[in-house]
């Protein structure tokens, strides 16, 4: 019943772990993502999981055991013969010392274990994931080379775990049987400690000692632990919510940005921009000016550094992120498609994608224009578009992408203008997929083409960190010393370059 229990309860808390561990990844802000790579991550959520795992269900178990073992025999000690008793323990406070000495060299080692892991399994992660380039240059012996060092390193790892785990088991075993339960206990709070959850941990051991003195069942550990996690969840939601009944005014108030990793590098000082609810607001600017960091900022994925942005007066950084994110719909220059079916990849945009019916998966399909070559497709919607969608041209890509972003309705649309030139039939079925998209919304749209820029409400020119020029679009163009009037020429010149070019 011991084992059974345990392991129900050590992989039960595993699962937790794990989900808890994928939610808070999720949580990070981008910055995150750009300092730490995937494969880490991965061995993160499947390597150090189980070693957490294995630590509550081995040593947890064989702890508590132990510690009633011990427990009865040290009872039955004193009553045969205190004096005696207290001669044989004198032992224990020389092997605690010994104990905290391998504690510390064993996780040591446990740590620098786990980073080179998590290194083995991003370098496969990564040469993996570009197997094309890794093809095209001809490095399978090379990358299989470098891999195997790697796998090398933690192999020379291991084994210097294995002599100190030896070392000292040897001492123990030669020294005093019952010091078990002290060796079991330093592994697990050691190895549980790599994973940084204090908060678990601290449960476990109060939970631990409940449980060895009878006032707690397994049962009732586990379902406090899983208490924890709710409590920890539901203060990282309990953020404010206000009226669902959103506007759509956003605004943008003396607003200073620089990304994290370059802070010496400012995007934005002192912007300040209005868009009224319900029009389109075309954002334009030379490259790099910051107009997709706009965006950024506005999707909470950055915060900016001072300033305020609002939408209907609200802070951003007072919403719920979720509840923001809920009302805010985005369509990117590159759209990203998950490798799994088009109508899941339509769905994803519903709150609920469980709920969404196949009608209105077609239905959004039709608005915006992919619904006839969806089913020109041998397998219709279930069709698998490939890992990133390569399974699709840029323009079907598009086109799924603003289905997915018609199913989410949301107030606010953020939009990215595709640079690339697509050909003249897909070209006019996007745009128009995007206009009846933009319809009765707030739009802030990076535009690249003069057809968009023409329909916008006003025009805001990003350049040096601000915007230099905002207005109606006529009126800009009006102004023949203006900057707006300069990318434009520089713009249609571009497009009549590219146009004969592709000719
Ligand atoms: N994650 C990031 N970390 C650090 N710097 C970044 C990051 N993303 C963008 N930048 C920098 O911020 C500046 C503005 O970039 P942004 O992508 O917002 O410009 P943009 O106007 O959208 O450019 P483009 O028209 O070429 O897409 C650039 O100098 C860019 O190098």
């Amino acid at each position: 019943a011991r084992v059974y229990f345990m392991q129900i309860s050590g992989q039960k808390i595993v699962r937790n772990l794990r989900a808890s561990v994928f939610s808070s990844i999720l949580k990070q802000e981008v910055a995150f993502f750009d300092r730490t790579r995937t494969g880490e991550l991965i061995n993160r959520l499947s390597a150090d999981t189980t070693v957490v795992g294995h630590s509550i269900t081995d040593n947890l178990s064989d702890g508590l055991r132990a510690v009633g073992q011990a427990a009865a025999g040290v009872s039955m000690m004193f009553y045969v013969s205190p004096s005696l008793a207290c001669f044989v323990l004198l032992i224990v406070p020389p092997m605690a010392g010994l104990a905290i000495v391998y504690g510390k060299y064993l996780r040591s080692i446990s740590k620098r274990t786990q980073d080179a892991l998590a290194q083995t399994t991003q370098l496969a992660e990564e040469r993996i994931s570009n197997m094309r380039t890794v093809r095209a240059f001809g490095k399978e012996m090379s990358e299989v080379n470098k891999y195997t060092a790697r796998t090398d390193e933690v192999f020379s790892l291991a084994k210097k775990e294995a002599a100190l785990r030896a070392g000292f088991f040897g001492v123990v075993a030669v020294m005093m049987p019952d010091v078990v339960v002290i060796r079991k206990l330093c592994v697990l709070v050691f190895q549980t400690g790599l994973s940084g959850n204090l908060m678990i941990l601290s449960v476990l051991y109060k939970g631990g000692l409940l449980m060895a003195s009878q006032h707690m069942t397994v049962g009732e550990l586990s379902s406090f632990l899983m208490y924890t996690f709710w409590v920890g969840i539901s203060i990282a939601e309990g953020l404010v919510l206000p009226s669902d009944q959103l506007k759509g005014q956003l605004e943008f108030y003396d607003v200073s940005f620089a990304y994290p990793t370059r802070k010496e590098a400012p995007i934005f000082q002192n912007l300040s921009l209005l868009v009224p609810a319900g029009t389109i607001m075309a954002v334009v600017g030379p490259s790099g000016s910051g107009k997709s960091s706009l965006v950024s900022l506005l999707l909470r994925l950055y915060d900016a550094d001072t300033g305020i942005i609002t939408i209907d007066g609200h802070d951003i950084r007072d919403l719920n992120p979720y509840w923001l994110r809920s009302h805010i719909g985005t369509v990117s220059q590159e759209p990203v498609l998950f490798s799994c079916s088009i109508r899941d990849n339509i769905a994803y945009g519903a709150a609920d994608p469980d709920t969404v019916t196949t009608e209105d998966i077609y239905k959004a399909a039709k608005v915006a224009n992919a619904f006839d070559f969806i089913q020109d497709f041998p397998s219709g919607f279930d069709t698998v578009v490939g890992e990133k969608g390569v399974l699709l041209s840029g323009g079907q890509k598009q086109r799924i992408a603003i289905a997915r972003a018609l199913l989410k309705n949301p107030k606010i649309l953020l939009l990215d203008e595709a640079t690339s030139a697509l050909d003249a039939e897909n070209e006019s079925l996007v745009q128009e997929a995007l206009e009846r998209l933009m319809e009765g919304r707030t739009v802030m749209v990076i535009a690249h083409r003069l057809s968009t820029i023409q329909n916008a409400n006003a025009v805001a020119v990003l350049d040096q960190r601000c915007i230099a020029e905002c207005g109606q679009p006529a009126e800009l163009l009006g102004n023949k010393q203006g900057l707006f009037r300069k990318l434009m020429e520089k713009q249609t010149f571009l497009q009549e370059a590219h146009k004969q070019a592709l000719r």
